[in-house]
């Protein structure tokens, strides 16, 4: 197996990672600006102000990314305060606080499978007043990638078949759910739907998944930074 790229090399050691409060406090900072970078995606789909408005707020846009300074993340590198494997992951797109693209998803074990409460906006909007499909996609593999972790398997998505039997409502409180339902070897079948918190009893979207874990090797060549 060939090496990794060097720009997936770690950059950071054990020793420069964030503990305790500092760690709180990191991730309380990146939490608010993730909850404001969503309220501007929000504010950005919803607006009908002139043109004027849009180019004067470009340029306070673009002066406010100039100052996220300093050292940036390169590909496949692990945030410091992250937990890789089965934790916290800050900017994940689907969970992660400090994400602008992430709801984000909360997640809970329970019952006999893992829960994720979220509400979509219209910046997740396909059909209008109704959730794009391929969202419906992405929370499910997520939460389904997480009910591989918690049965003690982490692993990776290599087919999911999803099915759309309701559109699913934007800005309404929405419970997913994934459970394993069987392995064979590294493959592990799981399977997700998503209903309102009000009625989850009625699957708007169904999913159902299998899932691989890769052998160690394959592991290692992947996420190299993992430790
Ligand atoms: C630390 C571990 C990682 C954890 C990451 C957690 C991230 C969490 C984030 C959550 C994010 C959410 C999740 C995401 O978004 S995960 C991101 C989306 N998924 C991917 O990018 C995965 C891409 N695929 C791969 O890299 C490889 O396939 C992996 C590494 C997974 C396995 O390659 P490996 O070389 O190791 O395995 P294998 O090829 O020998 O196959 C093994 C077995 O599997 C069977 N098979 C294969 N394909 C299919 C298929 N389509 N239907 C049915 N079965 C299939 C195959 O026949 C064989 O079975 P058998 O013939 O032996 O019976």
């Amino acid at each position: 197996m060939s090496a990794p790229p060097t720009e997936l090399m770690t950059t950071h050691t054990e020793a420069t990672r964030p503990r305790g409060e500092e760690l709180d406090h990191q991730r309380r900072a990146i939490t608010a600006l993730g909850h404001e970078m969503r309220a501007l995606v929000d504010a950005t789909v919803r607006t009908a102000a002139p043109a004027e408005v849009l180019h004067r707020v470009t340029d306070g846009v673009r002066r406010l990314t100039g100052q996220l300074t300093g050292r940036r993340r390169v590909r496949g590198e692990i945030p410091d305060v992250d937990e890789f494997p089965g934790g916290a992951r800050m900017y994940s797109p689907v969970t992660g606080p400090g994400s602008p693209l992430a709801p984000p998803m909360q997640v809970t074990p329970e019952d006999d499978g893992i829960v994720g409460r979220c509400t979509l906006g219209i910046a997740h909007e396909g059909p209008p007043g109704y959730v794009h499909g391929g969202m419906s996609a992405m929370l499910l593999d997520e939460l389904m990638g997480w009910a591989c972790y918690r049965a003690g398997t982490p692993a990776m998505t290599v087919s999911l078949q999803m099915r759309y039997h309701r559109p699913v409502p934007v800005e309404t409180p929405l419970r997913v759910f994934a459970h394993v339902t069987g392995t064979e070897d590294r493959k592990i079948f799981v399977a997700g739907s998503i209903g309102t918190d009000e009625d989850p009893s009625i699957a708007l979207v169904t999913a159902d998944g299998v899932f691989v874990s890769p052998d160690p090797a394959r592991t290692r060549t992947l996420f190299p930074n993992t430790p």
